[in-house]
């Protein structure tokens, strides 16, 4: 007897294209930037491979590379020359990511759809993501909501096309949809980190944006990478608050996290490919043990797979120009 269903029969060149199910393409990608105020000529982040910090003076060039290969959109980190216990210089018209938002859109306009990330821990001097009680060192939720609105506002003044709230206060969205909209910002779409998992594959990114914080963990408002429930709950509530897009991160480790989350609520979902995702597999390219440009598209397309909408990643340039040759 031989068999009747042959797998094979379909697993050859020009057939094996008409029966992909998941497709990876340049507008699925979505290029983190560094804009470092304390900078004055572009530094690669040590444990980054490629991964730049840019002074003010050189983010418009690297925003018109990222366009030239087709990407459409990036999000902006701010790194301050000036960090204190409140993250003054996070809300400023003319604080570094306000700036930088302003110099990029005037260039490229609708070409770059640039998305701001709204969080405290790069502006504080103790480096976690809001208003610290000086007596228990946890963040005070309440008092930091206004704050987040503020930033969000300000980062819609000059010209952010979205804004992603990453520091996984309760009540986040809903504090900053209100701001936005007081503003006449009502149609500037929140990203909303909605699953954000307490993670230590956010090392290298606290190099990249020298937010590393002074005592304790964020453990108090970060998720146990043990649940996933808790993560339906998160973007339930992220949702009625008025969150357009959701967003699990890490991607890799959280598969499972998109997969339960696309099918619960068939949302807009982004996917962070975060900092230690890239290292990891930048380091063993550099050995030689893994072939970099088959491991980063076997990655990127099991996101997709999983179910993310796009793509948060270091890889984005990189994978551009693999999809253009
Ligand atoms: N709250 C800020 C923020 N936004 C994105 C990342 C991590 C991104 C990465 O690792 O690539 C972090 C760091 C953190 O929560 O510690």
């Amino acid at each position: 007897m031989y068999p009747n269903t042959r797998m094979r029969r379909l697993r050859n060149g020009k057939i094996g294209n008409l029966i992909r199910e998941t497709s990876l393409g340049l507008d699925d990608l979505i290029y983190p930037m560094f804009v470092d105020e304390t900078a004055e000529s572009t530094v690669e982040v040590p444990s980054m491979e490629g991964v730049l910090r840019l002074p003010l003076s050189e983010v418009v060039n690297e925003a018109r590379n990222v366009a030239d290969l087709g990407i459409s959109s990036l999000i902006l980190f701010g790194i301050p020359s000036n960090k204190d216990e409140k993250g003054s210089s996070a809300c400023g018209d003319e604080d570094i990511v306000q700036q930088a938002t302003r110099a990029i859109k005037e260039e490229l306009g609708d070409d770059m759809v640039v998305i701001t990330d709204v969080c405290m821990c790069e502006y504080t001097s103790h480096g976690h993501c809001g208003i610290i009680d000086n007596e228990t060192h946890d963040v005070i939720n309440d008092e930091t909501l206004p704050l987040l609105g503020e930033i969000a506002a300000s980062h819609a003044r000059a010209g952010a096309d979205m804004v992603a709230p990453s520091g996984m206060m309760d009540g986040m969205v809903g504090a900053i949809r209100q701001s936005l909209d007081q503003e006449n910002f009502s149609d500037v779409p929140i990203m909303s980190y909605a699953a954000k998992y307490c993670s230590a594959f956010y090392g290298p990114f606290r190099d990249a944006a020298d937010s590393c914080y002074c005592f304790g963990d964020r453990s108090t408002y970060q998720m146990d990478p043990a649940n996933s429930d808790e993560a339906l709950r998160e973007v339930e509530l992220d949702i009625m608050e008025g969150a357009d897009i959701v967003m699990v991160k890490p991607a890799l480790p959280y598969l499972d996290i998109i997969y339960r989350i696309k099918q619960e609520f068939g949302m807009p979902t982004a996917a962070y490919n975060v900092s230690g995702e890239y290292s990891m597999l930048k380091a063993a390219a550099q050995q030689g043990w893994l072939d970099e440009k088959k491991v980063m598209y076997e990655s990127l397309m099991s996101i997709k797979r999983a179910g993310a909408d796009m793509i948060i990643t270091y890889f984005a340039k990189e994978m551009a120009q693999l999809l253009n040759e």
